[in-house]
């Protein structure tokens, strides 16, 4: 059960102090941090100076990295702009919608190598909406399928993690990605590395 008291989230600086609060403990209370991200309500002016957008790839930007216990971080997605099939290297994920919406889709873990991934869910997520995923639930990717409006959602992972495997939806195949922040803290950095790369 969701415990006593449930906290009050009324921006996104108290939904930080309740994410620090509920990794003091070791062991994560995943109820618990999906309500704080359900309850937050989205509002611009809280977070609008991290929401920074690439041409040509969604960006990764870094809110506060949880005394490396988490990673919170703002995705900012062009029209159009969606990931490749990735795992979530055994951390808990957790995507909330912002601004926008963005389409979620599922697939079954390859049964055996090089053999074609199969889908098993398609998800639109809307303003607020908080989705959870791991490992054990599957893979998935994620699109901005809208052609006129941008999407931004928040992620958190935990553990934090800076690589993952990517998956080729046709044959199975899988590569290893490191993942990297378009800008930390507000602060664009200066070498751009792409995110988690489509089928190409
Ligand atoms: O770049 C990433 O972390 C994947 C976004 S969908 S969870
Ligand atoms: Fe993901």
């Amino acid at each position: 059960h969701l415990g006593h008291s449930l906290p009050e989230v009324g921006s996104l600086s108290d939904l930080i102090r309740e994410l620090n609060k509920l990794f003091e403990s070791d062991n994560v209370n995943v109820d618990l941090v999906h309500y704080v991200m359900k309850t937050y309500k989205s509002n611009p002016v809280e977070w609008k100076k991290f929401a920074k957008f690439d041409r040509f790839r969604y960006t990764r930007n870094l809110v506060d990295n949880g005394n490396g216990k988490y990673n919170l971080m703002l995705l900012c997605w062009g029209e159009g702009q969606g990931s490749g099939i990735h795992d979530h290297a055994n951390s808990h994920c957790f995507m909330k919608m912002l601004q926008g919406s963005l389409e979620e889709i599922r697939f079954a873990w390859p049964e055996k190598e090089e053999s074609e991934l199969g889908e098993i869910g398609r998800t639109r997520l809307n303003l607020n909406e908080v989705c959870y995923i791991n490992d054990s639930l599957g893979l998935h990717r994620v699109e901005n399928v809208s052609s006129y409006d941008t999407a931004i959602s928040l992620h958190l992972y935990c553990p934090p993690y800076d690589r993952c495997t990517v998956f080729n939806q046709k044959n199975g195949k899988k590569t290893s990605s490191t993942v990297t922040f378009y800008s930390m803290f507000g602060k664009k950095n200066k070498e751009i590395e792409a995110p988690i790369p489509e089928d190409n």
